[in-house]
């Protein structure tokens, strides 16, 4: 049974959900279903209308590792060498031959030697005696047991020893994490910390990257004015802009800021128009709707565009505008502020990923309970910005919502720990409800 079908609820009755969606990581979101108003795509089938048009990056480069943080392997990397490369010591302490262990202990070895991490000698252990061995120490030829320091008694020149070591004790021996050959990362893949040790450990001083995806975004109102200016009576201050700078603040992407447009449809198509020359993915946020200064839609078909999505039935989010303009992606994101930041999050960020070449599935979500009880309009797929709350006795942590009217409602997002989705089916969610949360991860 699908762990959120129980969640499901229509006219008090609970729905069994199964989604649709061909997507390998798809929302839930019941809106695959009837219930899906007239004219508006469901969120499964926007983002896959918006990742059909997706051709990834084709480019590549062989930057140094230590300028590869964050970017996109464009190739597997493979080990070239075993790893560890050479049997060497876990523990500081004595390096011994069992063979010289003869009859019943405790046995007493002379310390011929030290060897410490790093030394390069490749000299046997002689015969008879007991190496002083340091953790990553390359264990010499003949040894086949280390003895924990804490194990021995040290004695002049010697040590002894009351229990006889298991053969490989203490020994890592070479390849038995990575063999020759195996694969590293897969291409795809975001070179991240754990990535990042991974090829260095591995020797990979260089890597091959897909060259950073090309963003450009631009806000559109006449009422915008930037943060820190003085505002006349009617005017607002820009912060879609802003969001989107933070959210494409990424090693993968080359962000293209191309400021604020007023609500003038040459200006707009200028802009768009000189943006989808620069870019693989133009958004702009703001004139999307259906209003007389909402001139989006007209100026991509003037600009030569094409709409692939017009409306989705998410909420916020149901102006989201999907098309293609030229080489580029076009992405007309709504203008309030809370339904540009959902869109961009549930669905841009997924496009711009996918330019990227990234194939990575990092876990986006995590199941929740209802921390509240509220009935609801079925239709659209909501994302409700939310906090989490305290943990049931099963170890899932109820959320809670402020309202679900948030469009235009800024403050609600930075509060909350991430967004929390209710099917586009559920005509009420009920105290205990599992629901699905997308955490935010940016701070
Ligand atoms: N008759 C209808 N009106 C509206 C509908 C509808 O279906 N029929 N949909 C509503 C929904 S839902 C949304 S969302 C908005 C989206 O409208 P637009 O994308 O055309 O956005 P604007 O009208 O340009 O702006 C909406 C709102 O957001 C403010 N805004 C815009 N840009 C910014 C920015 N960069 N920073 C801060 N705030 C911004 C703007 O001043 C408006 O208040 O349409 C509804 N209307
Ligand atoms: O869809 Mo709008 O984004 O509800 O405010």
């Amino acid at each position: 049974m699908n762990l959120l079908g129980s969640t499901l609820r229509r006219g008090g009755e609970i729905v069994h959900m199964t989604s649709s969606s061909t997507l390998s990581d798809p929302f839930y979101c019941g809106c695959d279903t009837e219930l899906v108003p007239d004219g508006l795509v469901s969120v499964d089938e926007a983002l896959r209308r918006g990742l059909a048009l997706v051709m990834p990056v084709g480019e590549v480069e062989r930057i140094p590792l230590d300028r590869a943080h964050g970017r996109v392997l464009a190739e597997s990397e493979n080990a070239e060498t075993p790893l560890p490369l050479f049997d060497n010591s876990a523990m500081d302490g004595y390096a011994v031959r069992l063979a010289d262990l003869v009859g019943k202990g405790p046995w007493h070895l002379p310390v011929a030697g030290r060897l410490a991490a790093g030394d390069t000698s490749a000299a046997p252990l002689p015969p008879g005696t007991a190496l002083h061995i340091f953790t990553g120490a390359a264990v010499p030829p003949g040894c086949n047991a280390v003895v924990m320091q804490e194990m021995t008694r040290l004695e002049g020149d010697g040590i002894w020893l009351s229990r006889r070591p298991e053969r490989g004790s203490n020994i890592r021996r070479a390849g038995e994490d990575l063999a020759a050959g195996t694969q590293l990362l897969p291409a795809g893949r975001r070179i991240g910390p754990r990535a990042a040790a991974l090829l260095a450990c591995a020797g990979c001083g260089e890597v091959t990257v897909r060259r950073r995806v090309r963003v450009a975004f631009f806000s559109t109102g006449s009422e915008l004015r930037e943060p820190g200016a003085r505002l006349e009576h009617g005017q607002i201050w820009n912060s879609n802009r802003y969001h989107l700078q933070g959210s494409l603040d990424l090693p993968w992407v080359d962000a293209v800021d191309m400021g604020c447009v007023p609500d003038k449809p040459e200006q707009l198509r200028e802009t768009l128009e000189r943006a989808s020359h620069a870019a693989d993915l133009v958004v702009s946020t703001g004139g999307v709707s259906v209003g007389g200064e909402d001139h989006m839609p007209a100026v991509l078909r003037a600009a030569g565009g094409s709409i692939h999505v017009r409306k989705v039935a998410m909420k916020p989010g149901k102006p989201l505008m999907i098309g293609r303009i030229g080489a580029a992606i076009y992405l007309g994101l709504p203008g309030n502020p809370v339904s540009a930041f959902v869109t961009w999050h549930v669905i841009g960020a997924r496009i711009a990923e996918a330019l990227a070449g990234i194939s990575e599935r990092t876990p986006r979500r995590i199941i929740v309970r209802a921390g509240f009880d509220r009935p609801r309009h079925p239709g659209r797929c909501e994302f409700l910005p939310a906090c989490l709350g305290s943990y049931d006795g099963c170890g899932t942590r109820t959320a809670d919502i402020v309202t679900s009217e948030v469009s235009h409602r800024a403050g609600l997002l930075a509060k909350a720990d991430g967004l929390l989705m209710i099917p586009s089916e559920t005509d009420r969610v009920q105290l205990g409800d599992m629901l699905e949360f997308l955490p935010f991860h940016d701070g």
